[in-house]
Protein backbone atom coordinates (compact mmCIF):
# COMPACT_ATOMS: atom_id res chain seq x y z
CA UNK A 1 0.00 0.00 0.00
CA UNK A 2 1.11 3.96 -0.46
CA UNK A 3 -0.18 6.18 1.79
CA UNK A 4 -1.76 9.30 -0.42
CA UNK A 5 -1.53 12.81 1.62
CA UNK A 6 -1.80 16.23 0.63
CA UNK A 7 -0.60 18.12 -2.22
CA UNK A 8 -0.94 21.43 -1.46
CA UNK A 9 0.83 22.40 1.72
CA UNK A 10 3.65 24.20 2.67
CA UNK A 11 4.92 21.55 5.12
CA UNK A 12 5.18 17.79 4.99
CA UNK A 13 6.14 17.65 8.46
CA UNK A 14 5.24 19.56 11.25
CA UNK A 15 6.69 18.25 14.65
CA UNK A 16 5.55 18.99 18.29
CA UNK A 17 7.21 18.52 21.80
CA UNK A 18 10.88 19.03 22.52
CA UNK A 19 13.80 19.79 21.02
CA UNK A 20 16.77 19.96 23.30
CA UNK A 21 20.81 19.08 23.87
CA UNK A 22 22.21 15.66 23.51
CA UNK A 23 25.88 15.39 25.27
CA UNK A 24 27.46 12.57 23.72
CA UNK A 25 30.42 10.94 25.81
CA UNK A 26 33.61 11.49 23.87
CA UNK A 27 35.45 8.97 25.35
CA UNK A 28 33.08 6.23 25.10
CA UNK A 29 33.34 2.32 25.61
CA UNK A 30 33.51 3.08 29.05
CA UNK A 31 30.85 3.89 32.02
CA UNK A 32 30.15 7.97 32.24
CA UNK A 33 31.51 7.99 35.75
CA UNK A 34 34.66 7.90 33.92
CA UNK A 35 34.03 10.16 31.22
CA UNK A 36 35.56 14.00 30.99
CA UNK A 37 34.00 15.27 27.45
CA UNK A 38 30.84 15.31 25.62
CA UNK A 39 29.92 16.63 22.27
CA UNK A 40 27.47 19.08 22.14
CA UNK A 41 24.06 18.01 19.84
CA UNK A 42 21.08 19.54 19.32
CA UNK A 43 18.56 16.41 20.89
CA UNK A 44 15.18 15.74 21.63
CA UNK A 45 13.28 13.18 20.08
CA UNK A 46 10.81 15.17 17.44
CA UNK A 47 13.57 17.48 17.05
CA UNK A 48 15.84 14.82 16.13
CA UNK A 49 12.80 13.67 13.30
CA UNK A 50 12.37 17.32 12.38
CA UNK A 51 16.06 17.41 11.89
CA UNK A 52 16.23 14.15 9.94
CA UNK A 53 13.24 15.08 7.85
CA UNK A 54 14.52 18.10 6.79
CA UNK A 55 17.94 16.77 5.96
CA UNK A 56 16.05 14.19 3.68
CA UNK A 57 14.39 17.02 1.73
CA UNK A 58 11.14 17.18 3.09
CA UNK A 59 9.51 20.84 4.18
CA UNK A 60 9.65 20.42 7.79
CA UNK A 61 8.41 22.92 10.75
CA UNK A 62 8.52 22.72 14.51
CA UNK A 63 6.09 23.79 17.37
CA UNK A 64 8.44 23.36 20.81
CA UNK A 65 9.55 25.33 23.80
CA UNK A 66 13.31 25.95 24.49
CA UNK A 67 14.92 28.28 27.02
CA UNK A 68 16.12 31.82 26.21
CA UNK A 69 19.62 30.85 27.32
CA UNK A 70 22.83 29.64 24.87
CA UNK A 71 21.36 26.66 24.57
CA UNK A 72 17.96 27.72 23.94
CA UNK A 73 19.59 29.79 20.85
CA UNK A 74 22.15 26.79 19.94
CA UNK A 75 19.07 24.65 19.52
CA UNK A 76 17.34 27.08 17.22
CA UNK A 77 20.10 28.53 15.17
CA UNK A 78 20.95 24.54 14.52
CA UNK A 79 17.31 23.21 13.26
CA UNK A 80 17.50 26.47 11.19
CA UNK A 81 20.55 25.89 9.86
CA UNK A 82 19.41 22.12 8.54
CA UNK A 83 16.26 24.00 6.68
CA UNK A 84 13.54 23.05 9.77
CA UNK A 85 11.27 26.36 10.10
CA UNK A 86 11.71 27.39 13.39
CA UNK A 87 9.12 30.08 13.55
CA UNK A 88 6.97 28.93 16.24
CA UNK A 89 10.11 27.87 18.45
CA UNK A 90 8.75 29.69 21.62
CA UNK A 91 11.10 31.00 23.80
CA UNK A 92 10.47 30.15 27.62
CA UNK A 93 9.95 33.30 29.21
CA UNK A 94 10.06 32.64 32.82
CA UNK A 95 13.63 30.64 33.68
CA UNK A 96 12.59 26.75 32.74
CA UNK A 97 16.19 25.39 31.30
CA UNK A 98 16.01 23.04 27.96
CA UNK A 99 16.51 19.70 28.76
CA UNK A 100 19.83 17.57 28.66
CA UNK A 101 20.52 14.54 27.80
CA UNK A 102 23.61 13.07 28.50
CA UNK A 103 25.02 9.27 26.95
CA UNK A 104 26.90 6.80 28.14
CA UNK A 105 28.39 4.51 25.51
CA UNK A 106 29.31 1.50 27.57
CA UNK A 107 29.94 -0.27 24.16
CA UNK A 108 28.00 -0.47 21.45
CA UNK A 109 25.79 -2.69 22.65
CA UNK A 110 25.45 -0.89 26.29
CA UNK A 111 24.45 2.39 25.89
CA UNK A 112 22.35 4.46 28.13
CA UNK A 113 20.99 8.64 28.54
CA UNK A 114 20.89 9.73 31.86
CA UNK A 115 18.34 12.60 31.27
CA UNK A 116 18.08 15.72 33.26
CA UNK A 117 14.39 17.16 32.55
CA UNK A 118 13.14 18.70 35.91
CA UNK A 119 10.68 21.11 35.15
CA UNK A 120 11.96 21.71 31.53
CA UNK A 121 11.00 24.61 28.70
CA UNK A 122 9.49 22.10 26.47
CA UNK A 123 6.86 20.34 28.97
CA UNK A 124 6.11 24.03 29.67
CA UNK A 125 4.85 24.64 26.17
CA UNK A 126 1.66 26.23 26.38
CA UNK A 127 -1.93 25.62 24.33
CA UNK A 128 -2.29 29.52 23.39
CA UNK A 129 1.47 28.73 21.76
CA UNK A 130 0.06 26.52 19.38
CA UNK A 131 -1.24 27.22 16.32
CA UNK A 132 -4.08 26.08 14.19
CA UNK A 133 -2.95 28.18 11.14
CA UNK A 134 0.41 26.50 11.52
CA UNK A 135 -0.64 22.98 11.44
CA UNK A 136 -3.73 23.71 8.77
CA UNK A 137 -0.38 24.03 6.37
CA UNK A 138 1.39 20.39 7.42
CA UNK A 139 0.46 17.26 5.41
CA UNK A 140 0.94 15.46 8.53
CA UNK A 141 1.48 16.37 12.34
CA UNK A 142 3.84 14.49 14.45
CA UNK A 143 3.39 14.45 18.30
CA UNK A 144 5.69 12.40 20.24
CA UNK A 145 4.52 10.78 23.78
CA UNK A 146 6.61 12.43 26.31
CA UNK A 147 4.84 15.72 25.61
CA UNK A 148 1.86 13.89 26.89
CA UNK A 149 3.83 13.43 30.62
CA UNK A 150 2.63 16.74 32.40
CA UNK A 151 1.01 20.02 31.94
CA UNK A 152 0.76 22.60 30.06
CA UNK A 153 2.78 20.65 27.34
CA UNK A 154 -0.23 17.64 27.75
CA UNK A 155 -2.69 20.50 27.07
CA UNK A 156 -0.89 21.78 23.74
CA UNK A 157 -0.74 18.54 22.44
CA UNK A 158 -4.24 18.38 22.89
CA UNK A 159 -4.43 21.22 21.18
CA UNK A 160 -2.57 20.68 18.30
CA UNK A 161 -4.76 17.03 18.09
CA UNK A 162 -7.73 19.07 18.16
CA UNK A 163 -6.31 21.95 15.34
CA UNK A 164 -5.01 18.77 13.27
CA UNK A 165 -8.28 17.16 13.29
CA UNK A 166 -10.18 19.77 12.58
CA UNK A 167 -7.78 20.56 9.79
CA UNK A 168 -7.54 17.11 8.58
CA UNK A 169 -4.30 16.64 8.78
CA UNK A 170 -3.34 13.15 9.81
CA UNK A 171 -1.44 12.31 13.07
CA UNK A 172 1.74 10.52 12.98
CA UNK A 173 1.95 9.27 17.10
CA UNK A 174 5.44 8.21 17.74
CA UNK A 175 5.37 6.39 21.33
CA UNK A 176 8.67 7.92 22.25
CA UNK A 177 8.11 6.59 25.94
CA UNK A 178 11.12 7.91 28.24
CA UNK A 179 9.86 6.88 32.19
CA UNK A 180 11.33 10.13 33.36
CA UNK A 181 8.42 13.31 34.65
CA UNK A 182 5.97 10.26 34.31
CA UNK A 183 3.69 9.50 37.39
CA UNK A 184 3.25 6.17 36.77
CA UNK A 185 3.34 3.64 33.60
CA UNK A 186 -0.28 3.74 34.18
CA UNK A 187 -0.82 7.33 33.79
CA UNK A 188 1.21 7.01 30.74
CA UNK A 189 -1.13 4.20 29.57
CA UNK A 190 -4.03 6.41 29.79
CA UNK A 191 -2.90 9.25 27.93
CA UNK A 192 -1.08 6.96 24.74
CA UNK A 193 -4.48 4.94 24.34
CA UNK A 194 -6.02 8.28 23.66
CA UNK A 195 -3.02 9.77 21.42
CA UNK A 196 -3.22 6.43 19.17
CA UNK A 197 -6.97 6.68 19.27
CA UNK A 198 -6.66 10.27 17.62
CA UNK A 199 -3.54 9.25 15.44
CA UNK A 200 -3.68 7.59 11.40
CA UNK A 201 0.15 6.30 11.96
CA UNK A 202 1.51 4.87 15.03
CA UNK A 203 5.28 3.96 15.31
CA UNK A 204 6.37 2.37 18.48
CA UNK A 205 8.83 -0.98 19.65
CA UNK A 206 7.43 -3.38 21.03
CA UNK A 207 8.18 -2.07 24.89
CA UNK A 208 6.26 1.03 24.36
CA UNK A 209 3.08 -0.73 23.42
CA UNK A 210 3.15 -2.57 25.94
CA UNK A 211 3.24 0.36 28.18
CA UNK A 212 0.35 1.52 26.37
CA UNK A 213 -1.24 -1.33 26.85
CA UNK A 214 -0.23 -1.48 30.30
CA UNK A 215 0.36 -4.87 29.41
CA UNK A 216 3.14 -7.25 28.66
CA UNK A 217 0.89 -10.59 26.99
CA UNK A 218 -0.41 -8.88 23.94
CA UNK A 219 1.56 -10.14 20.23
CA UNK A 220 2.56 -7.50 17.68
CA UNK A 221 -0.82 -9.09 15.68
CA UNK A 222 -3.11 -8.08 18.36
CA UNK A 223 -1.64 -4.85 19.35
CA UNK A 224 -2.26 -4.05 15.84
CA UNK A 225 -5.50 -5.20 15.78
CA UNK A 226 -6.29 -3.31 18.00
CA UNK A 227 -5.03 0.28 17.12
CA UNK A 228 -6.45 -0.78 13.54
CA UNK A 229 -9.94 -1.23 14.60
CA UNK A 230 -9.56 2.79 16.12
CA UNK A 231 -8.82 5.68 13.68
CA UNK A 232 -5.22 4.24 12.67
CA UNK A 233 -4.21 3.21 9.14
CA UNK A 234 -0.77 1.46 9.49
CA UNK A 235 0.68 0.47 12.97
CA UNK A 236 4.53 0.17 12.87
CA UNK A 237 6.04 -2.03 15.70
CA UNK A 238 9.94 -1.84 15.71
CA UNK A 239 12.18 -4.84 17.17
CA UNK A 240 15.79 -3.43 17.11
CA UNK A 241 18.08 -5.41 15.66
CA UNK A 242 15.27 -7.89 14.55
CA UNK A 243 13.98 -5.02 12.33
CA UNK A 244 10.11 -4.19 12.06
CA UNK A 245 6.82 -4.84 11.36
CA UNK A 246 4.10 -2.79 9.76
CA UNK A 247 0.46 -3.63 9.86
CA UNK A 248 -2.05 -2.21 7.56
CA UNK A 249 -5.94 -1.43 7.88
CA UNK A 250 -6.54 -3.36 5.09
CA UNK A 251 -4.66 -6.32 7.01
CA UNK A 252 -1.12 -6.31 4.60
CA UNK A 253 1.98 -7.49 7.09
CA UNK A 254 5.14 -6.36 6.26
CA UNK A 255 8.37 -7.40 7.79
CA UNK A 256 12.08 -5.54 7.09
CA UNK A 257 14.93 -6.82 8.49
CA UNK A 258 17.29 -4.44 10.18
CA UNK A 259 20.59 -3.82 8.34
CA UNK A 260 23.93 -4.87 8.80
CA UNK A 261 26.07 -1.85 10.70
CA UNK A 262 29.33 -0.87 12.69
CA UNK A 263 27.34 0.20 15.78
CA UNK A 264 29.14 2.66 17.84
CA UNK A 265 25.88 3.10 19.45
CA UNK A 266 22.37 2.29 20.13
CA UNK A 267 20.18 5.28 20.23
CA UNK A 268 18.98 7.96 17.25
CA UNK A 269 17.97 4.34 15.98
CA UNK A 270 14.43 4.99 16.16
CA UNK A 271 14.51 8.70 15.30
CA UNK A 272 16.80 8.49 11.97
CA UNK A 273 14.00 5.27 11.16
CA UNK A 274 10.88 7.82 11.53
CA UNK A 275 12.43 10.29 9.70
CA UNK A 276 13.15 8.42 6.63
CA UNK A 277 10.32 6.09 7.10
CA UNK A 278 7.82 8.73 6.94
CA UNK A 279 9.94 10.85 4.14
CA UNK A 280 9.35 7.73 2.25
CA UNK A 281 5.30 7.72 2.57
CA UNK A 282 5.47 11.38 1.84
CA UNK A 283 7.20 11.09 -1.67
CA UNK A 284 4.61 8.07 -2.43
CA UNK A 285 6.72 4.81 -1.85
CA UNK A 286 5.33 1.55 -0.36
CA UNK A 287 5.16 0.90 3.12
CA UNK A 288 7.90 -1.90 2.15
CA UNK A 289 9.69 0.68 0.82
CA UNK A 290 9.22 3.26 3.82
CA UNK A 291 10.36 0.19 6.35
CA UNK A 292 13.81 0.07 4.74
CA UNK A 293 14.04 3.55 4.36
CA UNK A 294 13.96 3.91 8.13
CA UNK A 295 15.78 0.89 8.59
CA UNK A 296 18.56 2.04 6.27
CA UNK A 297 18.68 5.16 8.30
CA UNK A 298 18.61 3.61 11.51
CA UNK A 299 21.44 1.79 10.54
CA UNK A 300 23.96 4.83 9.66
CA UNK A 301 23.20 6.72 12.73
CA UNK A 302 23.91 3.78 15.14
CA UNK A 303 27.38 3.62 13.51
CA UNK A 304 28.07 7.43 14.47
CA UNK A 305 28.58 9.72 17.42
CA UNK A 306 25.53 11.89 17.61
CA UNK A 307 21.48 11.39 16.83
CA UNK A 308 20.63 14.60 15.03
CA UNK A 309 23.73 15.59 13.06
CA UNK A 310 24.37 12.34 12.02
CA UNK A 311 20.80 11.93 10.39
CA UNK A 312 21.97 11.08 6.41
CA UNK A 313 20.79 12.66 2.98
CA UNK A 314 18.77 10.41 0.84
CA UNK A 315 21.83 9.72 -1.04
CA UNK A 316 23.30 8.15 1.91
CA UNK A 317 20.03 5.86 2.06
CA UNK A 318 19.78 5.07 -1.51
CA UNK A 319 24.01 3.72 -1.77
CA UNK A 320 23.42 1.51 2.29
CA UNK A 321 20.32 -0.22 0.03
CA UNK A 322 22.13 -0.51 -3.27
CA UNK A 323 25.23 -2.12 -0.97
CA UNK A 324 22.92 -4.51 0.72
CA UNK A 325 21.10 -5.53 -2.36
CA UNK A 326 24.50 -6.14 -4.36
CA UNK A 327 25.46 -7.98 -0.88
CA UNK A 328 22.23 -10.15 -0.39
N1 LIG B 1 22.05 -2.10 16.11
C1 LIG B 1 21.32 -1.85 15.02
N2 LIG B 1 21.84 -2.09 13.80
C2 LIG B 1 21.11 -1.84 12.66
N3 LIG B 1 19.85 -1.34 12.68
C3 LIG B 1 19.29 -1.09 13.89
C4 LIG B 1 19.99 -1.32 15.11
N4 LIG B 1 19.16 -0.96 16.14
C5 LIG B 1 18.02 -0.54 15.58
N5 LIG B 1 18.08 -0.62 14.24
C6 LIG B 1 17.03 -0.25 13.28
O1 LIG B 1 16.31 0.85 13.82
C7 LIG B 1 14.96 0.50 14.01
C8 LIG B 1 14.47 1.15 15.29
O2 LIG B 1 15.29 0.74 16.35
P1 LIG B 1 14.63 0.38 17.76
O3 LIG B 1 13.66 -0.70 17.57
O4 LIG B 1 15.76 0.18 18.70
O5 LIG B 1 13.79 1.70 18.08
P2 LIG B 1 13.99 2.69 19.32
O6 LIG B 1 14.12 1.93 20.58
O7 LIG B 1 12.91 3.69 19.19
O8 LIG B 1 15.38 3.36 18.97
P3 LIG B 1 16.24 4.29 19.98
O9 LIG B 1 17.29 3.36 20.51
O10 LIG B 1 16.79 5.37 19.12
O11 LIG B 1 15.30 4.79 21.04
C9 LIG B 1 14.93 -1.03 14.04
O12 LIG B 1 13.67 -1.52 13.63
C10 LIG B 1 16.02 -1.39 13.06
O13 LIG B 1 15.53 -1.33 11.73
O1 LIG C 1 14.79 11.82 22.88
C1 LIG C 1 15.57 12.31 23.73
O2 LIG C 1 15.30 13.23 24.51
C2 LIG C 1 16.99 11.75 23.70
C3 LIG C 1 17.58 12.04 22.32
O3 LIG C 1 17.95 13.41 22.27
C4 LIG C 1 18.79 11.18 22.05
O4 LIG C 1 19.39 11.62 20.86
C5 LIG C 1 18.32 9.75 21.91
O5 LIG C 1 18.35 8.98 22.82
C6 LIG C 1 17.73 9.41 20.57
O6 LIG C 1 17.30 8.06 20.59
Amino acid sequence: MTMTFSTDKRFDLIAVGRACIDLNATEYNRPMEETMTFSKYVGGSPANIAIGSSKLGLKTGFIGKVSDDQHGRFIQSYMEKVGVDTSQMVKDTEGHKSGLTFTEIKSPKECSILMYRTDVADLNLRPEDVSEGYIAQAKILLISGTALAKSPSREAVFQAVDYAKRQNVPIVFELDYRPYTWQSEEETSVYYKWAAEQSTIVIGTRDEYNILENSEGNSDEQTAKALLSSRAELVIIKHGVDGSIAFEDDGTITHAKAYPSNVLKTFGAGDSYASAFLYALLNGNSVREALQFGGASAAIVVSKHSSSEAMPTVEEIKALLAQHEQSV
